[in-house]
């Protein structure tokens, strides 16, 4: 064990293990998520590490591992759907699966959108793998939904969908698994009686059951990405593809070719929502992990000097506490929104399920939102924790240039980041409902105060501030009060429609302010969150170290947005003078907790996969040893020699 490390340890001033347990929700879960992640023991996962393979290479062992995981889950016996996805993102560490899509999407809408008949015919198919699936959306010229070309046209004589990529523009583009999957949920524009009524989703079977060749349809892998070598994202062209009625999710065409509403027609889009609301757990994982790379490398690695004295730890240099403790922060704040959001999409879900779809608005707008604001902000975090382990950083021996390709395309996939922060409509929508004096319910219920407390942007001068830079409860209102943005939003929307624009144009003019709300609500939500958990932390030292870590996560924020906290008056600017004062003291206070406040995420060394974040520290001889093993070093002079230098 290097002797930095230990040292680190001995200074922590709370303890590890139980902090380890709030953040798994409780000791019995710690326990069952250690004993599942002893499968990384088992020699039928030992594999080569993926840099040093081929794209095809790297495909095959995806799919290998993939394969056994499904073998090994029956062997054990784990059906718990939250088993079986720990265990899953324990084998498959940084990188993604070629089945992947089949179990966060093709699965989820069987469970969601199949009827009773349905479910019986495909569900067993697809648990038992026979079925593997994957959800074929977006297509090569759009993924605006409405905007989307697949026709699925009903023929009542033969009791079939006619399913059809009518253009080169229409081809579904970016489906995962196109060489792995034997079906796909396909998103169509449904026309029946000459009529079009929106987009539908239909089960299309792609490949022979048995030889896996494609049927009569083109499809394939798009080719190499920026990261994502394991999955075979895939294109798909459907030529007047024939399927039966009964193939249609939710059967909403009668055998005459009658069409039933459904409840909602937004419930089709149901697979995403969930999945946004994944993304928001997995950025703190993410975070989580690029912390503990960056912080335990900076705990060994010297460097420089401060004082004429042997070399200090990185980590002491102000500057790189400034880079990491924000982003350390981070990563606590967005896991206790990730468990939030967790509990809010099964919650709101299950009264979906009853026929209550009140809140499904609502959902829609947090996960979307939540989604872009957490995946936003984890990107640039893994780069600033790339960047502060200078040029081993670089190395994928560090794992932090893995994590940034595979995570980077977060932000664009299930919605893309803008349009999603776009959907903010909702926000507008309740702001002039709270106007209009209707009371708010849930996380919108702020703006209920819109009136009474003239939340809306003042001069400095004209707003006495009351706020306490350290006093969390005040950052809080603070906070919130600039979440009230959306007023400025509105306000935009007002004066471009008073210029007699159209109601689209008024919203693309008003785009850059609605963003800017939308930001600036999800903001106030995860610092809402963050201090309400800490009400829950009986363990005063836990307590103490995360209030800390609460209260920079909050002061980092506005400083780095200070002038919507000026220009709104919710601070003055000696209030502001004074952020970076106390900023630098927490940094000072949580310097001796770094290391431990890492180790508390608890991520086995082969989960990691870095050399610099070993638990040990023992990273140099490490890194020597795996630079050892690049394909480059198999012969000691390459054939290039022979063929071109000689
Ligand atoms: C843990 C998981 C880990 C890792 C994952 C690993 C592997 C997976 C890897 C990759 C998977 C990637 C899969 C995909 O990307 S699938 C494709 C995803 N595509 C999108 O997300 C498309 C984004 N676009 C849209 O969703 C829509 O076009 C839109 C921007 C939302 C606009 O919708 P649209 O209906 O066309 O038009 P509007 O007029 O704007 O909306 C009408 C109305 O409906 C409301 N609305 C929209 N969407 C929803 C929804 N999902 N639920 C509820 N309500 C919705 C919208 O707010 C508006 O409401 P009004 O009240 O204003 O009418
Ligand atoms: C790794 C990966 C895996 C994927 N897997 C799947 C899959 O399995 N199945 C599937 O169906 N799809 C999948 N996708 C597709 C993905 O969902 C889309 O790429 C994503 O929804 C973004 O759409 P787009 O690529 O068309 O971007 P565009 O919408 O063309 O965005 C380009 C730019 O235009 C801007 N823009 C677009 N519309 C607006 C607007 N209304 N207002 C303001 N700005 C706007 C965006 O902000 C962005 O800056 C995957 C994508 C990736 C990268």
């Amino acid at each position: 064990m290097n002797p930095d490390i230990v040292k680190e340890r001995q200074n922590a001033s709370f303890d590890v293990q139980k902090l380890t347990y709030i953040l798994d929700g409780g000791p019995e879960k710690t326990k069952r998520r250690r004993e599942i992640s002893l499968v990384l023991n088992d020699p039928d996962f030992d594999e080569e590490d993926p840099n040093f393979l081929s794209r095809s290479e790297r495909y095959e062992q995806a799919v290998r591992k993939s394969a056994q995981m499904i073998l090994k889950l029956r062997e054990y016996g784990i059906s718990d759907p939250a088993e079986i996805n720990c265990y899953k993102s324990v084998v498959r560490g940084n990188f993604h699966e070629s089945l992947g899509l089949h179990y966060v999407m093709f699965l989820p809408t069987l469970y969601s959108q199949c009827d009773q008949e349905q479910s019986k015919k495909w569900l067993p198919l697809a648990t038992s793998f026979e079925v593997l699936g994957t959800y074929a959306q977006t297509e090569l010229g759009h993924t605006h939904l409405r905007g989307l070309e697949t026709t699925a046209t009903f023929d009542p004589t033969t009791q079939e969908f006619v399913l059809n990529s009518p253009t080169v523009t229409s081809i579904k583009w970016w489906p995962g698994a196109g060489k792995t999957s034997n079906h796909a949920v396909v998103l169509a524009q449904l026309y029946t009686r000459g009529k079009c009524h929106g987009l539908h989703a239909f089960i299309v079977q792609l490949r022979h059951m048995d030889t896996h060749e494609p049927l009569p349809i083109l499809v394939g892998d798009i080719g190499p990405k920026f990261g994502f070598s394991e999955v075979d994202n895939g294109f798909l062209k459907l030529d007047h593809v024939r399927i039966p009625r009964e193939n249609m999710l939710m059967k909403h065409v009668e055998p005459d070719g009658r069409y039933v509403k459904p409840a909602s027609a937004k419930l089709t889009y149901g697979t995403m929502v969930f999945i946004r609301s994944l993304l928001v757990g997995l950025s703190a994982l993410v975070m989580a992990k690029s912390c503990t790379i960056a912080i335990r490398y900076s705990a060994v690695r010297h460097q420089s000097e401060i004082r004429s004295e042997p070399e200090p730890q990185i980590l002491d240099y102000q500057t790189q506490q400034y880079k990491l403790f924000p982003l350390l922060a981070t990563a606590y704040a967005f896991s206790f929104v990730g468990q939030y959001m967790t509990e809010t999409y099964y919650r709101i879900s299950g009264d979906i399920n009853q026929g209550d779809l009140s809140e499904l608005p609502e959902l829609h707008a947090v996960s979307a939102g939540l989604k872009a604001f957490t995946t936003w902000t984890t990107n640039t975090g893994i780069e600033v924790c790339r960047m502060s382990c200078g040029g081993h950083g670089y190395s994928r021996s560090s794992a932090l240039p893995d994590l940034y390709a595979e995570f980077t395309p977060t932000c664009t996939y299930e919605g893309e980041n803008t349009v999603m922060m776009l959907q903010t409509a909702y926000l507008v929508k309740s702001y002039r409902q709270a106007k209009a004096g209707e009371q708010l319910r849930g996380i919108m219920s702020y703006l209920n105060d819109m009136e009474q407390r003239h939340v809306r942007a003042h001069p400095a001068s004209a707003r006495p501030a009351l706020v306490d830079i350290n006093d969390l409860s005040d950052l809080v209102e603070s906070y919130k009060l600039r979440a009230a943005l959306v007023e400025s939003a509105a306000k935009s929307i007002q004066q471009e429609l008073q210029k007699r624009r159209s109601h689209e144009d008024a919203w693309n003019n008003s785009a850059i302010d609605l963003v800017k709300a939308s930001d600036a609500h999800c903001h106030y939500m995860v610092v809402k969150l963050f201090t309400d958990k800490l009400s829950e932390i009986g363990d005063p030292d836990i307590n103490l170290v995360l209030t800390t870590l609460a209260q920079l996560y909050a002061l980092h924020g506005i400083a780095l947005n200070s002038g919507d906290f000026l220009q709104a008056g919710l601070l003055t600017v000696p209030q502001m003078q004074q952020i970076p004062v106390r900023i630098k003291e927490l940094l000072c206070l949580i310097r001796p907790n770094a290391v431990a406040l890492v180790d508390a995420f608890d991520f086995p060394d082969k989960v990691l996969s870095s050399v610099l974040g070993r638990y040990d520290g023992n990273v140099y001889e490490n890194l020597f040893e795996w630079a050892r093993r690049s394909p480059l070093n198999a012969t000691e002079v390459h054939e290039s020699f022979h063929k071109y230098l000689k």
